[in-house]
C-alpha cells in the first residue's frame, strides 16, 4: 500500500523519539513493500521558533491531507513563562481539535521483562491489560479561559454528543475486548460529571446490552488503578482525568515511556503519539526510551493503514527486545542501552516470526 505520513517531532526527546519510530516505519515498509513516504513539519516550541506560531498553517494542512500523523511532544522549560502569549501545548490541542480527535486510546500492558521497574508488587500487575479512553477535544481543557488581578477560571463544559460519541466509541472497543466498561468522573461534585454518567448509562444500557458498565469516582480509581489494575478493562473518562490517569497507569508498565497512544475521531486522519511529554530533563542525551512512539507507530499500521499483521510485527519485536533484556536506563538505570540502540534491537527483530508472503497469504 501507499501512506503519506506527517511526522511531527517536536520538542525535546520528541525528535530523539519519533526517529527511532520513523525508522521503524521505514523498515516495515521495506520488509512488507509498502510506500510510506514520511514528511517533517513543524509543530510546539520548534513551530513557534520557525514560525511564530505553535500550529502553522503549512502544518495543519499537510496533517489534514495525510493518511496519518506521528507526534514525539511539544513543550518545554523556554517557552513556558507564564506570561508567555503563545504556548507549545496550544498547537498540539489545536491539531486535536481540528482534525475532530475526540478519542485516546492509552492501552496499558505491562511486560514481564519492565515488572521490575514499576514500584507496585509484581503479583499485582501480571496479566493487567486494561485500555483507558480518554475524552480528548472537549472539558476544562477547551472551555473559556478569563484572567484579572483577583483571579482566573477555566470553565468545563461537555455537550450530550460529545459524551455519546466517546462512550459509545469505549463500548465498541470493550466488545472487541472483555467487555467491561469502568467510567470515571466526580458526579459526587462536578455537574459536567453527572451529565457524564447519565448518558454513559443511558449509551451502555440502550445500546449496548452485550457490554457491562460500572461507574467510579476518579479520587477513588486513582487507588485502584494501583490496588487492583487487573480488575479493569476499558475504562472511558473525560479529558482531565484521563490525562493524570494515564501518567499514573504509566507506573503499572514502569516508566513513562513506555505508554502509546492513538487518537481517533470519526475522519480519516488519526494522530499517534506516545503518551510522554517533551522530558526536559533527559533531552538532547539520547538516553529516552522509545517504545511509547515505536508502539504509537504500531498503532498507526493497526488504525490508520489497516496494517493489523504488521502492526503486530511491531509489538512483537518491541516485546522480544524486551525480553532480551533490551532496556533503556529509566528501567535498567545502571546498564540500560540509548535510544538509537534500542530501535536499532528492535528494527533487527521485526519481521524475525512474520515474514512477507505469509502476511499476504
Ligand atoms: N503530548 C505531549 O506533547 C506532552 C505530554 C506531556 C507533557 N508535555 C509537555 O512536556 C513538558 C515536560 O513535562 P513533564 O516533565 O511534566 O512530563 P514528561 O512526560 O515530559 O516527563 C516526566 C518524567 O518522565 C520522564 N520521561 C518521559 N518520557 C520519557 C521517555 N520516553 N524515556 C525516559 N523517561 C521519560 C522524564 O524524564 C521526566 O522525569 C511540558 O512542557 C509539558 O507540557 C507534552
Ligand atoms: C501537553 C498536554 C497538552 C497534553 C495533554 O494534557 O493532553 C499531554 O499531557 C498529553 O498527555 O498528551
Ligand atoms: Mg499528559
Amino acid at each position: 500500500m501507499h501512506a503519506e505520513i506527517v511526522v511531527l517531532p517536536g520538542d525535546g526527546i520528541g525528535p530523539e523519539v519519533t526517529a527511532a519510530a520513523a525508522a521503524v516505519l521505514r523498515t516495515v515498509g521495506q520488509r512488507y513493500r509498502h510506500r510510506f513516504d514520511l514528511h517533517e513539519h513543524a509543530i510546539g516550541g520548534a513551530a513557534i521558533d520557525a514560525h511564530g506560531d505553535p500550529l502553522p498553517e503549512k502544518t495543519l494542512a499537510a496533517c489534514r491531507n495525510a493518511d496519518a500523523v506521528l507526534l514525539g511532544a511539544v513543550g518545554g522549560p523556554q517557552w513556558s513563562d507564564p506570561q508567555a502569549k503563545v504556548r507549545p501545548e496550544q498547537g498540539l490541542l489545536a491539531l486535536r481539535k481540528a482534525l475532530g480527535l475526540y478519542a485516546n486510546l492509552r492501552p496499558v500492558r505491562p511486560h514481564p521483562a519492565t515488572l521490575g521497574a514499576a514500584p507496585i508488587k509484581p503479583h499485582l500487575l501480571a496479566g493487567v491489560d486494561l485500555l483507558v479512553v480518554r475524552e480528548l477535544t472537549g472539558g476544562i481543557y477547551f472551555g473559556d479561559k478569563t484572567r484579572d488581578a483577583d483571579g482566573a477560571s477555566d470553565v468545563c463544559r461537555y455537550s450530550v454528543a460529545e459524551v455519546e460519541r466517546v462512550v459509545r466509541r469505549a463500548c465498541v472497543l470493550a466488545r472487541q475486548r472483555r467487555g467491561h466498561v469502568t467510567s470515571v468522573d466526580k458526579a459526587n461534585v462536578l455537574e459536567t460529571s453527572r451529565l457524564w454518567r447519565e448518558v454513559a448509562t443511558r449509551v451502555a444500557r440502550d445500546e449496548f446490552s452485550d457490554v457491562t458498565i460500572e461507574h467510579q469516582l476518579v479520587d477513588s480509581m486513582a487507588m485502584h488503578l494501583l490496588s487492583k489494575p487487573r480488575a479493569f478493562d476499558v475504562v472511558v473518562t473525560e479529558n482531565m482525568f484521563g490525562d493524570i490517569l494515564t501518567d499514573e497507569a504509566s507506573m503499572l508498565a514502569g516508566s513513562m515511556g513506555l505508554l502509546p497512544s492513538a487518537s481517533l475521531g470519526d475522519g480519516r486522519v488519526g494522530l499517534y503519539e506516545p503518551i510522554h511529554g517533551s522530558a526536559p530533563d533527559i533531552a538532547g542525551r539520547g538516553i529516552a526510551n522509545p517504545c511509547g512512539a515505536i508502539l504509537s507507530a504500531a498503532m498507526l499500521l493497526r488504525h490508520s493503514l489497516g496494517l493489523e499483521l504488521e502492526a503486530g510485527c511491531v509489538e512483537r519485536a518491541v516485546s522480544a527486545a524486551l525480553e532480551d533484556g533490551i532496556l533503556t536506563r529509566d528501567l535498567a538505570p545502571e546498564r540500560g542501552v540509548g535510544t538509537v540502540r534500542f530501535a536499532a534491537e528492535v528494527i533487527e527483530r521485526i519481521g524475525a516470526d512474520c515474514h512477507v508472503a505469509e502476511l499476504r497469504d
